[in-house]
């Protein structure tokens, strides 16, 4: 990496830093960075600072040379924290810790973390009985904690000198606002406060949040002020959206003595791809990570590929940022970040510190306006490769075999569509959906890449009209066993009491049917029956009306024909009645 920083400033620079610092710097490194000067520069002078500089950069020194000086020449007793430093993720925490260890061991400085997957009481023993001078936390872990202890916290952080937000635009995201808020209620407003990223934050109230002083603003960018580092390369490959898998697994094979990091949308697309991939690639070191790990098992994993040398690495975002992994050849991306910050952080885990690296990112045909996209918004200019070893023969076998493993085991057919549920969750939450909208995404096509046997029914697609263009399988599902013979027991018992409640529900639905029926057959038989007996009635009385109209006649006859024989009816009424 050529340096910009004057050698006058570097001096001076390592002058402040004092000799005992310098010795343990100098063992491993034979020079700063630019963000190390500048940023320790700024620090020392006792200024606040926005640090923004490329991945692989030397950000963590950059900020830990500078927290050691200041806790050394603060003198603090040896239970007091002199340093918080936030980080987004418990690796990202341990990796710091790292960093800090040899310059806390030589300054006779203690060093703790409080993150996510740590036991909360053990981190409460911790505070209330260690002795800690620098504390590396989550923002999530320390915000509960000060939930439970917040005088504790408050006692324990009152002499902070320097607060550190690493990967700082990721605390504007809202889940981590609240957190923040609780946590600088708890240390001092006269410290020293350093934010750093590859990607910056911009506007003035998002880093008014962090509560900065006359921040000076430090930014180390090289071609094209990209957060880019000159020595990555990056690529993209344009592919149908239904052979992007087959893509994926022909370009890996091309690089058999390479070590790969590929990241995926979610856990569940981890999951099952980890299948998927142990089956492909069978003789590959193979390696997965995701958030719903547990700690042992993420750090197990991480360590395992960082020592391997073509090992293949597939992850969630949990490894987008900060993970520092010296000599991963290549990083792919098998879809767009939620986030197109974060395509930088992701394509920035390879060419650290200036070594060369290249990034690859799977473009669907619908996809290409992305590529300009992250030319123009975060300065990444993409280069077209083409995977030549893939067809859409060698797609369909390898959508043939992934069904194949698929039916083998009903736990890694479940794991595909929840996958698949996940993938379209995400990419309907992506912030370029302006430009790459779910809308015009190949959904069939990516079903088909992960293989499907069939399209789940899923809110994000239910106005869609092309999902009849998916070939669902002819494979009864149903029928398809788990391999673990619990969870097919299981599924069986399950099954039945299923068939069981549904006859029992079809057959309490058919005697209501029948009862109502009847209700209804009585209620218009009592209807009918009450209609013909008024009828019945009505013509009884119809017949009695008449009867007695006619005896009336009759009385009315007799009582004439009497008049008539009397000679006493008058000669109107004998024409009346006439
Ligand atoms: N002065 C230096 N000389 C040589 N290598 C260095 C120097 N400082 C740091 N490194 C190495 O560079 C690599 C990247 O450092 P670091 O992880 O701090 O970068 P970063 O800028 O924080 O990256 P990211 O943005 O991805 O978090 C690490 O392997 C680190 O050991």
């Amino acid at each position: 990496m050529t340096s910009k920083v004057g050698a006058v400033a570097t001096r001076t620079y390592r002058e402040k830093l004092g000799p005992e610092i310098l010795e343990v710097f100098d063992r491993s490194y034979n020079s700063f960075t630019d963000v190390q000067v500048l940023a320790g520069t700024h620090l020392l002078n006792l200024s606040d600072v926005v640090v923004e500089s490329p991945t692989g950069s030397g950000k963590t020194l950059a900020f830990v040379l500078p927290m050691m000086r200041m806790i050394q020449t603060a003198k603090l007793q040896s239970n007091e924290i002199g340093a918080l430093i936030l980080s987004p993720s418990r690796e990202l925490c341990s990796q710091i810790v790292s960093v800090i260890e040899p310059f806390a061991e030589k300054l006779k400085l203690t060093v703790e973390t409080v993150t996510g997957g740590q036991k909360v009481d053990k981190n409460i023993k911790t505070l209330k009985n260690k002795n800690i001078n620098i504390l590396v936390a989550t923002p999530g872990r320390l915000f509960q904690l000060i939930q439970h202890e917040k005088t504790l916290i408050a006692r324990k952080m009152r002499t902070v000198q320097l607060l550190v937000i690493d990967e700082a635009d990721r605390f504007n995201e809202i889940q981590f606002e609240d957190h923040m808020r609780e946590i600088l209620s708890c240390i001092p407003k006269q410290r020293r406060t350093g934010l750093f990223s590859a990607t910056q934050v911009k506007e003035e109230d998002d880093l008014m949040v962090f509560g900065l002083r006359n921040a000076k603003q430090v930014k180390v960018s090289q071609e094209r002020n990209s957060a880019a580092p000159s020595s990555l390369k990056n690529y993209f490959v344009e592919c149908p959206a239904d052979e992007k898998t087959s893509v994926c697994l022909e370009f890996i094979r091309q690089r058999t003595d390479k070590k790969i990091l590929i990241f995926f949308p979610s856990c569940n697309s981890v999951g099952y791809f980890q299948k998927i991939f142990e089956r492909c690639l069978t003789k590959r070191p193979l390696f997965a990570v995701h958030g719903k790990c547990s700690n042992p098992h993420r750090a197990a994993q991480i360590k395992a590929f960082s020592e391997s040398t073509n090992g293949v690495m597939i992850s969630t975002d949990v490894m987008a940022r900060g993970i520092d992994i010296s000599d991963i050849d290549w990083v792919i991306q098998f879809d767009l970040p939620k986030h197109s910050s974060w395509f930088v952080h992701r394509a920035g885990r390879t060419a650290r510190c200036g070594r060369e690296g290249n990034a690859l990112i799977l473009i669907a045909t619908e996809q290409l306006a992305y590529v300009n996209f992250l030319d123009n918004h975060e300065k990444v200019k993409l280069e077209e490769v083409k995977v030549l070893t893939s067809t859409s023969r060698k797609a369909e076998e390898l959508r043939q075999k992934m069904i194949k493993i698929q039916v083998s085991d009903r736990a890694i057919l479940e794991a595909g569509t929840r996958a698949f549920v996940s993938h379209i969750e995400s990419y309907a939450k992506h912030d370029c959906h302006l430009i790459c909208s779910l809308d015009d995404l190949n959904v069939v096509g990516l079903a088909n890449s992960y293989a499907l046997l069939r399209l789940p029914k899923m809110r994000e697609l239910s106005n869609r009209k092309d999902l009849d263009q998916f070939d669902r399988s002819a494979i009864e599902t149903s029928d398809i066993k788990y391999a673990d013979p619990k969870l097919e027991a299981n599924r069986k018992t399950v099954m039945k009491e299923k068939h069981e409640k549904k006859v029992e529900t079809l057959a309490a639905k058919e005697k209501k049917r029948r009862e109502k029926e009847a209700r209804k057959m009585k209620r218009m038989g009592g209807r009918y029956r009450s209609g013909s007996q008024n009828v019945r009635q009505a013509e009884q009385k119809r017949a009695l009306k008449r009867k007695s109209e006619e005896e009336d006649d009759a009385k009315n006859d007799i009582r004439l024909l009497k008049k008539i024989k009397r000679g006493k009816l008058s000669k109107k009424e004998i024409k009346d009645v006439l």
